[in-house]
């Protein structure tokens, strides 16, 4: 039996940071970001969707999309976001769920799924354990701002467009504490595989 990890946290709580580690113990990782890249690739169908539903000003000279110009757009405006996440998110998810399927087949102990919106889009039977990788809000507004030098209003609207960390935690089944150190972290992951008998 392969079991289904779902990673999941706020913007910037550290979930990218956690996916990481999972190399370590030889652990498949699936990355719905990173899907959500792909498939909005020019050529793709949610990309001529997108292009559909918001127009030209939202691609690049080249004819990408501008994630920047996306991202002003619908972290600003909650309908904007539903149409964009309608678009989006059903290709993600059958991209997730047959590569999950694969690593199952393969008989891996288990396999991540990374999923930052598991609770918004409501994902939870998608896996068998939820893990949460928190830090305090304060904390998380402070990296998002940093990573993405970005202003505080930005920021905090793109923290408001998902449910509160404090929330997401209190549905985990086991919770990263991400406020310390890399290595803190770390140790807390390693605890938990092995609690969960996987490593
Ligand atoms: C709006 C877009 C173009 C902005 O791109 P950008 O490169 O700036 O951000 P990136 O994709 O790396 O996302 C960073 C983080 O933002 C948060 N986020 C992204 N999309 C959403 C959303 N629709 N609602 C709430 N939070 C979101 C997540 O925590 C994510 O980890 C992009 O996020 C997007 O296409 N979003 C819709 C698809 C989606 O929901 N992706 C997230 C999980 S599948
Ligand atoms: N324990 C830590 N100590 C200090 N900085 C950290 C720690 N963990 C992560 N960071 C930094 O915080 C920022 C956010 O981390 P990361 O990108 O892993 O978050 P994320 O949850 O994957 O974000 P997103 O939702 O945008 O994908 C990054 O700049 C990262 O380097």
């Amino acid at each position: 039996m392969t079991l289904v990890i779902g990673l999941t946290g706020g913007i910037a709580t550290g979930k990218s940071t956690v996916s990481n580690m999972f190399q370590e113990f030889d652990i498949p990782v699936i990355d719905a970001d990173q899907l959500s890249r792909d498939v909005v690739e020019p050529g793709q169908k949610a990309y001529e969707e997108i292009v559909r539903t918001f127009g030209e000003r939202v691609l690049h000279d080249n004819g990408e999309i501008d994630r920047k110009a996306l991202g002003s757009i619908i972290f600003k405006e909650e309908e904007k976001r539903k149409q964009l996440n309608a678009i989006v998110h059903p290709e993600v998810r059958k991209e997730m769920v047959d590569q999950r399927d694969r690593f199952k087949q393969e008989n891996r102990k288990a396999v991540v799924l990374d999923i930052p919106l598991l609770f918004e889009s409501e994902l939870m039977d998608y896996v068998d354990r939820i893990l949460v990788v928190y830090v305090d809000e304060k904390t998380q507004l402070e990296r998002l701002m940093e990573r993405d030098q970005s202003a505080e209003k930005e920021a905090m609207q793109r923290i408001q467009s998902q449910i509160p960390i404090s929330s997401k935690r209190e549905r985990a089944d086991e919770v990263i504490d991400n406020t310390g150190t890399i290595n803190d972290s770390f140790k807390q992951l390693e605890d938990i595989l092995h609690r969960w008998d996987i490593v």
